[in-house]
């Protein structure tokens, strides 16, 4: 049955660390396995990192860049000769191919989130594999995704994937970083993310020489892409053969299974397409009748609020131990709500002096973690 496929592969794959040069034989196989998949009648998207490796390697630049503006001009370097790689070997295979570059700004407004979708549909349509990664060179620090792990979770759980696939320089996931500690235990199945706190893997806070985030934001993509129902695996870059193997059943890399229950695609925006502006702390009734009862957000069941938030901006909700039950957009501002916290709603008219919207967050505009 044809399903959607979203593969990312990251800088440590895709180049050789001694010199920074373009691991060519990777790149080839992973062309070839993923026309093969379009040609098999799957709609395939490619996540690839590497423009600031890449770019680094064209300037003769040995070491990562530390600052904004030069990891931003290093990427325009190297986006161009990535994109031209790509081109010339997937044209020596007939597969046409496009650029994707997204900011977090894109997924965070709703019309452009939906043309993003339409737009993915559309290239799908055409035969075409989308080559996406983050346009570095505009993203600014607060709107930017900050490693492809993560934008590529989003971008499957955007597209309704079937499968995101996290190529990487390890063939697994261990119990511990595998480089640091030999002994570290492999992972196969993870059925769900709580069970990695229950095995304490250690990910440590940095990924190799030219990698962003370890896996650290791999382990968070996983845990964004299968709440949206997007089976996951994490599996060796230099075999993308490996891809082919994963789909007919073997039990290769770490695989994370899809949670059950897929949210509808506005809730999925709302979890995780927008960036949380500020966090509202309940008491347990409210915790209890948003979690159990689906029930929708009321003021007087909120203990603290932080944050500069304007109505229709997306918040955190917390339990009164401060861990994160839900997001959803709120119809007050945060000076509003921290005068009307804990309040009946029938007070809030004399509070304010008008007369404002009847729950805080609709549960329509309510996502439970
Ligand atoms: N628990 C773990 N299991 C496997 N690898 C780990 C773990 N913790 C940290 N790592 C490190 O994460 C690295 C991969 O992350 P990164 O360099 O960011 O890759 P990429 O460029 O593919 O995104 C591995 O080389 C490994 O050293
Ligand atoms: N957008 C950046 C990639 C950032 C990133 O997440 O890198 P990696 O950890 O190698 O997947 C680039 O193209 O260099």
């Amino acid at each position: 049955m044809p399903q959607t496929l979203v593969v990312k592969i990251g800088t440590s794959s895709l180049t050789r660390p001694e010199t920074g040069s373009l691991a060519l034989a990777t790149l080839a196989s992973l062309v070839e396995v993923l026309s093969q998949l379009q040609r098999q009648g799957h709609a395939v998207v490619l996540v690839s990192s590497g423009a600031v490796g890449v770019g680094c390697a064209r300037l003769g630049l040995v070491e990562r860049p530390r600052t904004m503006s030069r990891k931003q001009a290093i990427a325009a370097v190297g986006q161009g000769r990535l994109m031209r790689v790509y081109d010339d070997l997937f044209t020596s295979l007939q597969q046409p191919i496009a650029q994707v570059l997204l900011t977090r700004a894109d997924l965070m407004e709703r019309s452009r989130y939906l043309n993003a979708y339409r737009t993915f549909t559309e290239l799908f349509n055409l035969g075409v594999i989308p080559i996406v990664n983050e346009n570095d060179t505009v993203a600014t620090d607060e709107l930017k995704f900050g490693d492809n792990d993560t934008l590529s979770a989003l971008v499957a759980s955007l597209i309704e994937a079937d499968w995101l696939f996290l190529l990487t320089d390890v063939d697994r996931l261990y119990s511990a970083d595998p480089r640091q500690f030999p002994d570290a235990q492999p992972i196969g199945l993870v059925n769900n993310i709580e069970q990695l706190e229950q095995l304490q893997v250690q990910t440590g806070d940095r990924g190799s020489q030219w990698g962003t985030g370890g896996m650290t934001t791999k382990i968070t993509a996983a845990r964004i892409a299968t709440s949206a129902g997007v089976r996951t695996a994490i599996a060796e870059g230099k075999r993308p053969e490996n891809i082919l193997k994963i789909l007919q059943g073997e039990p290769l890399g770490t695989q994370f299974e899809a949670q059950p229950r897929p949210m509808n695609a506005r809730k999925r925006w709302i979890a995780n397409g927008l960036i949380p502006a500020g966090k509202l702390v309940l008491d347990a009734g409210a915790v209890k009748a948003i979690c159990q009862a689906g029930k929708s957000l009321l003021a007087a069941g909120i203990l603290q609020v932080s944050g500069e938030f304007q109505p229709s901006d997306a918040v955190q909700l917390c339990d009164p131990l401060g861990k994160e039950i839900a997001r959803g957009l709120v119809n007050y501002s945060s000076t509003e709500l921290k005068q009307i916290r804990g309040h009946h709603s029938d007070e809030i008219p004399a509070i304010l002096g008008y007369e404002g919207a009847e729950t805080v967050i609709h549960r329509d505009n309510l996502v439970v973690s």
